[in-house]
């Protein structure tokens, strides 16, 4: 078995989907996740793009261990400092440097000549290794370039010092067959080859992802890059649980193998889907709600006789417990924390005894506790901005009627502990609410999206509201959940302005941590 080594890009690659902003508490949690799930080396962000991105960064390289952290820069000096700035503490500082290779992005993007761009690579490389022990050179839009002068430039950056050389499909373009080509081409062309890990990074926009990035391992990737539900620019990236679980079943075809633990694959698409707000499609395949149901009556009669018959993958491979039904209104504070472990969280004394109590709150009003209703509240509270000064909900009413006009009123504590109290109208229950709630924070916000989903079934399922608006013209997400579809809204909207503030203003930030 070769080991092919994994590179996820959730916090970069992935953070770049449409509308995905993560604080920092959230890029950490998922950080660790990731360090649980086994990845050998995870992006952490793009440090020279924003100064949350440098935060979130260098608290990711300072807290992880046993995956090598690294970030992304433009092949320019001043990218190349700030991320040294903030990888340097890192367990082994890694940097990624890219440079677009193929002819449409040189001549209409870069506006340089390919012996620029040849040049620049090189030295940018070679001042990189000057600080990192690590390097990783991207050929951007590999796919699309010109074979022989990938071979050239390839050749230089490694005699500059690169020790990873990755070959995109930025744009989804390429096709198994052909990328497979291309990875051979280079393992047969370019000198020194053998001295580098040799990478392979998919983007989805046809479909191929995960296709793409087999027929790479097959024909010499060392090491692959994706990210988790496989979230991304545009269409996404190839989803990291997929690869996984393809090798691992097929391995009847794909002699290969990777430090991923497989059983943490659900926890970690649960909690990328949750902080990202990024909602798993239910056919999506190995971590879908419909993965691994089966409802046509000649299947089921199947599996009832032999699981093999319809089932390729077990869910317990992926980490999905069969028996999801565990803590109720009787158990104590023991079972609770026993349970809480066995999810993989680790709360402080204080988050153990809010836990407790909103778990206590939910068996009054709902009979059965799932671990999915656990994992929300765990995920709210380890990710709550809890020492920050904040926008919280008092008390609200809303009043509805089909004759009457929906009108909403919300008492709040504002950041500096004053409590403000106002009605609206509006046209809806919801739309009375957030009117309310934008009087009473006196900002200006356009809500863009709100979805609403059930977590878990029955009809005393929590709900979970995921929003997206611009407060002051800046593009923030919220979610809240509660057993009230009016509550979770509300918690959603205060959510999202508190990360606002959280993100952009600073002036609430008080963590000693962050
Ligand atoms: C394939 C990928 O996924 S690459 C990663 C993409 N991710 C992101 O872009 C997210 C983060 N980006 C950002 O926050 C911003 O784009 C920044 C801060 C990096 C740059 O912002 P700005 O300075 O305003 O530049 P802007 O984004 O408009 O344009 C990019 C500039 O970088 C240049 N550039 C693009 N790629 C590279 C590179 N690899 N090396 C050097 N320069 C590059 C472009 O040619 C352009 O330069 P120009 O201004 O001389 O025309
Ligand atoms: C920075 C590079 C690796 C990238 O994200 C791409 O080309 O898609």
């Amino acid at each position: 078995m070769r080991l092919i080594k994994v590179f996820d890009t959730t916090l970069r690659d992935g953070e770049q989907s449409p509308g995905v902003n993560l604080n920092q508490l959230e890029k950490l949690e998922i950080a660790k996740q990731l360090e649980r799930f086994g990845v050998d080396i995870m992006e952490a962000g793009f440090p020279a793009s924003s100064h949350g991105d440098f935060e979130g960064v260098r608290n990711i390289a300072r807290t992880i261990k046993n995956s090598s952290v690294t970030g992304l820069a433009r092949a320019t000096k001043s990218d190349i400092d700030i991320a040294w700035d903030a990888l340097k503490d890192a367990a082994e500082p890694r940097l990624h440097i890219f440079l677009a290779t193929s002819p449409i992005h040189m001549t209409y993007k870069l506006k340089k000549t390919p012996e620029q761009v040849m040049e620049t690579a090189v030295n940018m490389v070679a001042y990189a290794r000057k600080k990192f022990p690590q390097v990783e050179w991207s050929a951007e839009d590999a796919s699309r370039s010109d074979k022989d002068f990938l071979v050239k430039v390839i050749e230089k950056v490694i005699d500059a010092g690169a020790t990873v050389i990755n070959l995109p499909d930025t744009v989804g373009y390429t096709t198994p067959e052909e990328y497979g080509i291309l990875f051979r081409y280079i393992k047969e062309n370019v000198r020194n080859i053998d001295k580098v890990a040799l990478s392979a990074h998919c983007h989805d926009d046809l479909g191929m992802a995960v296709a793409n990035t087999i027929a790479a391992i097959e024909n010499g990737a060392t090491q692959i890059e994706g990210t988790i539900n496989g979230i991304g620019e545009r269409a996404g990236n190839a989803a990291l649980e997929e690869i996984a679980v393809a090798l691992n079943i097929r391995n009847d075809k794909y002699p290969y193998t990777t430090n991923l633990i497989l059983k943490e694959i659900k926890r970690t698409s649960d909690l990328v889907s949750r902080l990202t707000g990024m909602a798993v499609p239910a056919n999506k395949a190995v971590v879908g709600r419909n993965a691994f149901a089966h409802e046509s009556g000649i299947h089921q009669d199947g599996v009832l006789k032999n699981a093999s018959t319809y089932e390729i993958i077990t869910p317990e491979l992926v980490g999905i417990q069969s028996n999801n039904l565990v803590l109720g209104k009787h158990s104590g504070r023991h079972a609770f924390k026993d349970k809480i472990e066995q999810l993989g969280f680790t709360l402080s004394n204080e988050q153990l005894l809010e836990a407790f109590q909103a778990f206590k709150q939910l068996t009054d009003r709902k009979k059965e506790v799932t671990d999915d209703d656990l994992f929300t509240i765990l995920t709210d509270i380890q990710t709550d901005l809890s020492n920050v000064k904040k926008y919280e909900l008092e008390s609200f009413q809303v009043q509805y009627g089909s004759a009457n006009i929906p009108t909403a009123t919300v008492a709040l504590t504002t950041p500096v502990g004053n409590r403000v109290e106002t009605a609206c109208t509006g046209q809806g229950s919801v739309e009375a609410l957030y009117n309310t709630l934008e009087t009473l924070v006196e900002e200006k916000i356009h809500l863009t999206d709100f979805s609403l989903s059930s977590v878990g079934q029955g009809r005393d399922a929590l709900a979970e509201v995921h929003i997206k608006m611009s407060v002051n013209g800046t593009q923030v997400s919220g979610r809240g959940s509660a057993q009230d579809v009016l509550e979770a809204s509300a918690k959603a909207f205060l959510n999202a302005v508190n990360r606002f503030f959280f993100n952009h203003r600073k002036v609430v930030k008080e963590t000693a941590q962050i």
